[in-house]
């Protein structure tokens, strides 16, 4: 991926790898982990134009591609939703993006990580 002038102070990296590891327990079988194929998903490259995974996140996080919380926040939202806009609501995967998402915004709230919140901008 494009890489960043390493801007970003190593707190902030750290505190996204964290948060990172907290959502992927959340995903125990994995759904999430890499990007989708079209081999596995049918069609899947030409209704989602803006793909997003677990693999996907940790490689920006590597690459300081995150200059604030909210730009993380949006790519784990981008990723679930991208699950219920695919798949059918009486899917595994839309019910599992579904639970995913309302788990990691719950963690994702001011007073859990207000002790992140002061390391990043
Ligand atoms: C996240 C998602 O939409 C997804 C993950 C998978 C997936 C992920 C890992 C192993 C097998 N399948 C998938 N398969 C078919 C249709 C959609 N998906």
């Amino acid at each position: 991926r494009y890489k960043k002038k390493s801007t970003n102070a190593p707190p902030l990296s750290k505190g996204l790898e964290h948060l990172l590891g907290l959502l992927e327990k959340k995903d125990p079988q994995q759904f999430f982990a890499w990007p989708v194929t079209d081999n596995i998903a049918p069609g899947y490259s030409t209704i989602i134009t803006q793909p997003m995974d677990f693999s996907t996140m940790r490689s920006k996080i590597e690459e300081n591609e995150y200059t604030y919380l909210n730009e993380f926040i949006e790519d784990f939202k981008l990723m679930c939703t991208n699950a219920m806009k695919y798949n059918q609501v009486d899917t595994v995967y839309y019910k599992a993006s579904k639970k995913l998402l309302h788990a990691g915004l719950k963690i994702m709230v001011p007073e859990k990580l207000g002790w992140m919140l002061n390391l990043i901008p």
